[in-house]
């Protein structure tokens, strides 16, 4: 891969309304936007997914920027590489600060299937055309969260999932139920139990969710395994995963039975691929994670998805679930819960250089 050049945009759009949770809310989404282009002048695009606070994981924009331009880059810089793949190895040598590799990583799979000609899906190995789409409902009431599962579900979405902490647990998934009995339903509570809350937890069982997607503490995969044993309902690991071996040691360990896989969370698409294989062989379903993103990383979930072990609905929702317009051309849309997966190469959208100029807070390029 001959790179010319990588540019670090730095972005800011408010979302049509706030997404709330018990860790806090997001209203105005800051990311970056990395691109990367080669000799022959094709760029390769990628999304820094870090949220402006650590509230969701240890990184920020901040921390974000910094790896990418003191660190990341001047690596890449000065050990070229061929292939996409190796970036992982190469970044290796640099602790976490996952989704500031992945930004730049991703960037460089897209780059790589555009000089190839071929779609980013195909390039990884995926075999769907079409994706099925499941979409988040983070907001602080019963009434509202029923408004908009409403909204959501004339709009073709195939599966919910809700936030929940122990303020809005029994009584708003019981209420849920009562208007949708059958609803392909999720709950996500973002680390906000303890095992003191196991008969809480073991309660829900009645309500037949798909799973309860990380439960307890944000780095753990011990008391995890204790919680699937004492109930029912599915464990789904989120933000215990941001590795393969930490996917590998919770199955094996038994702390969950499914994986949210999160391209950013996990430091890129090879490793996002590596854990989709090892649950793949051994029939552990994955889906993929959302991050408020904007286009570019929505177009990369897409990709991803099309491997053959995302069996169930990811957070992967139109443009139009967080913004008036997204950044990228044509916008990612939900056809009867679908999502067509492009055929073009690389992502295969197109930027939006329209309204990301109108959204840019500062850029940065660096010469190779
Ligand atoms: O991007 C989406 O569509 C939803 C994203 C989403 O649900 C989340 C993003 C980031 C932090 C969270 O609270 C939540 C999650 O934990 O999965
Ligand atoms: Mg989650």
């Amino acid at each position: 891969m001959k790179i010319a050049s990588v540019e670090i945009s730095v972005i800011q759009m408010p979302l049509k309304s706030p997404f709330l949770t018990h860790l806090g809310a997001v209203k105005d989404r800051v990311g970056i936007i990395v691109k990367v282009t080669n000799n022959d002048g094709i760029s390769g695009f990628g999304e820094g997914v870090a949220f402006s606070t650590p509230w969701y994981t240890e990184e920020t924009v901040e921390t974000s920027l910094h790896m990418l331009k003191d660190i990341l880059i001047p690596l890449l810089q000065k050990h070229p590489i061929n292939r996409p793949e190796e970036a992982s190895n190469l970044f290796s040598s640099i602790r976490r600060n996952n989704m500031a590799k992945a930004a730049l990583e991703t960037a460089l799979w897209d780059l790589d299937a555009k000089s190839h000609s071929e779609p980013l899906s195909k390039m990884i190995g995926g075999t769907r055309e079409i994706i099925a789409s499941g979409v988040v409902v983070a907001t602080d009431s019963t009434a509202k969260a029923l408004g908009q599962i409403e909204q959501y579900l004339d709009e073709g979405y195939q599966r919910i999932k809700v936030k929940m902490n122990p303020n809005q647990d029994y009584s708003f998934l019981a209420e849920i139920r009562r208007h949708y009995p059958d609803l392909p339903l999720m709950a996500d509570a973002n680390s906000a139990y303890t095992l003191k809350d196991i008969d809480r937890l073991k309660a829900l069982d009645e309500f037949n969710l798909m799973m309860i997607e990380q439960p307890l503490a944000h780095d753990d995969i011990i008391e995890h395994a204790v919680l699937q044993k004492e109930i029912r309902t599915p464990i789904c690991l989120d933000e215990s995963i941001v590795s393969f071996d930490d996917a590998r040691k919770a199955i094996e360990f038994g702390s969950c039975k499914m994986i949210n896989i999160k391209v950013g969370r996990v430091g890129g698409l090879y490793e996002a691929k590596r854990i989709h294989d090892y649950c793949f062989e051994r029939g552990i379903p994955v889906w993929c994670g959302g991050m408020i993103e904007f286009g570019i990383s929505r177009a990369h979930n897409i990709a991803l998805a099309t491997l053959p072990g995302f069996t169930i609905p990811g957070d992967i929702s139109a443009s139009s679930r967080f913004w008036e317009e997204d950044i990228i051309s044509p916008e990612v849309t939900i056809e009867n819960g679908y999502i067509t997966v492009p055929k073009a190469p690389g992502i295969g959208f197109e930027i939006n250089e329209k309204k990301l100029q109108e959204i840019l807070l500062s850029k940065k390029t660096f010469v190779f």
